[in-house]
């Protein structure tokens, strides 16, 4: 028997050569397209129903999906520039929304076609994306609106075929119940429901318990907000997650009496910024191995004047080159997979692949052993990652210590002192693990961290 409420693709996929691409220039714009291509009236008579901020996101989550340019950069760039206030902020609700809630979307999507198994084509994918996530997760959006621009978005694509079937899904999801009360529920389906691979939640419930894997995936889910961790905040305070600034608290604290600091791995400079701050007397150094990013970095401090005297530097710190002398403090914030970051940075979860954990650990072991070579005897290093995985977190510790040279710290005073001093607003003990400093998303606030002190001897 025929289920009515599975939709099927209206014709086989067979894409005209050169379907229509739509692509919003500045303030939406669409490019012409060569005559070549063929018939436009349609495509264009589809963009023009489409508003500005779906044609933006649409955009924007497609050169996502194809690798070419992370969300963040691409709601900074001139083709969301252009837009009114409004649309601005529905272009970022919805290329943010998507990326967070992409695998549990999918999933709604597939348990309503006839052939959930069929692979669609990635700007129907899309459109079908946008559409679900407005009718599921935003509440001021009129259905009708997020329905039929799902329709446009995907003719004006190129995919007149797929139409009919996004309409029909969508019209499915909009009359849908919403799911009923969870019993118990495995970590397969709260992986789906919080829209996280499994692979990923199954070695954090690994790692750090059932309720604890939940907590992470569900802050993951929530859009980032101011935290309440530190009684000082604003004023002359840079805006940035608690957790990165706990981690540059920490260094800063670790030693009080710095005389020379290098922050190794340095931009954006958010943590430079807390050294500068609290290390008044101390000569800062500041370096990262991209000068873009660099750049990018010192134009921020200099918007600072506690970080006037911030030196900066272009320099691979796995080398130990391109600065000079030892150090008695410094900070190590290694690049990483970022998956505690991924409330902020929510396409992180899409193109994770296992293996990148061994890959990162490599560099972080090279960049840590590298930066130690310029610590003064008695001076203290901080390796940091904001990533939730063991092997870039105590695996590389673990190996770098294991060749002698340095002993580990544990943090536990330096956070009680941190706390004395009135610095942190509330206690953090929690937030210890062996030694070493361990925020995790929904259990802390902010980012998850890891942090450790290492020591000269
Ligand atoms: C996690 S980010 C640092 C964030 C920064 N500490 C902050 O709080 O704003 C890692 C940085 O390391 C830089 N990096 C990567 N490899 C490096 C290397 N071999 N030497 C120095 N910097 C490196 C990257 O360009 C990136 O800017």
């Amino acid at each position: 028997m025929k289920d009515d409420s599975k939709v099927g693709v209206g014709k086989p996929k067979h894409l005209k050569p050169g379907g229509a691409k739509v692509v919003a220039g500045k303030a939406g714009a669409v490019r012409k397209r060569p005559a070549s291509a063929g018939p436009t009236a349609s495509v264009e008579a589809a963009v023009a129903k489409i508003t500005p901020a779906r044609l933006a996101a649409f955009e924007i989550l497609k050169l996502v999906g194809e690798n070419k340019g992370h969300s963040d950069e691409l709601l900074h760039s001139a083709r969301v520039d252009g837009l009114s206030p409004e649309d601005r902020h529905l272009t970022t609700a919805l290329v943010m929304g998507v990326l967070r809630w992409q695998i549990a979307l999918d999933a709604r999507v597939r348990g309503l076609l006839q052939r959930p198994e069929q692979r669609l084509a990635e700007p129907v994918s899309i459109a079908l994306r946008m559409g679900a996530f407005q009718l599921l997760h935003l509440e001021r959006i009129p259905a009708h609106a997020a329905l039929s621009e799902s329709v446009e978005l995907c003719r004006a694509a190129g995919e007149p075929h797929a139409t009919g079937m996004v309409n029909a899904v969508l019209r499915k999801l909009a009359a849908a119940q919403k799911p009923g009360v969870r019993i118990h529920e495995s970590v397969a389906a709260f992986a789906e429901r919080l829209g996280h691979p499994r692979w990923i939640v199954e070695r954090w419930v690994a790692a750090y318990g059932r309720d604890v894997a939940l907590k992470i995936c569900e802050a993951d889910q929530q859009e980032p907000v101011e935290g309440t961790m530190f009684a000082e905040r604003g004023g002359d305070w840079p805006v940035m997650d608690d957790g990165s600034r706990l981690v540059g608290e920490i260094a800063a604290a670790a030693m009080p009496g710095a005389k020379r600091v290098w922050d190794c791995c340095a931009a954006p400079g958010g943590k430079t910024l807390v050294l500068a701050k609290r290390l008044g007397g101390a000569e800062v150094v500041a370096s990262d191995v991209s000068a873009k990013r660099l750049a990018q970095t010192e134009a921020r401090l200099r918007r600072y004047a506690y970080a006037e005297r911030v030196e900066f530097a272009v320099a691979d710190a796995a080398q130990a080159k391109g600065v000079a002398g030892e150090f008695d403090l410094i900070l190590c914030d290694v690049p990483c997979s970022g998956t505690g970051t991924m409330a902020g940075n929510p396409e992180i979860r899409h193109r994770l692949k296992v293996e990148e954990f061994a890959r990162q650990a490599e560099r972080q072991r090279a960049i840590l052993t590298g930066a130690l070579k310029r610590l003064a005897p008695g001076g203290r290093l901080v390796y940091s990652t904001c990533s939730l995985e063991a092997e870039e977190c105590e695996g590389v510790v673990d190996a770098v210590v294991g060749a002698g040279g340095v002993v580990r710290v544990p943090v536990d005073g330096v956070i009680a002192q941190l706390a004395e001093n009135g610095v942190l607003s509330g206690e953090m003990g929690s937030a210890v693990r062996d030694g070493a400093l361990r925020t995790l998303p929904g259990v802390h606030g902010g980012d998850g961290f890891y942090a450790v002190i290492l020591e000269r001897v």
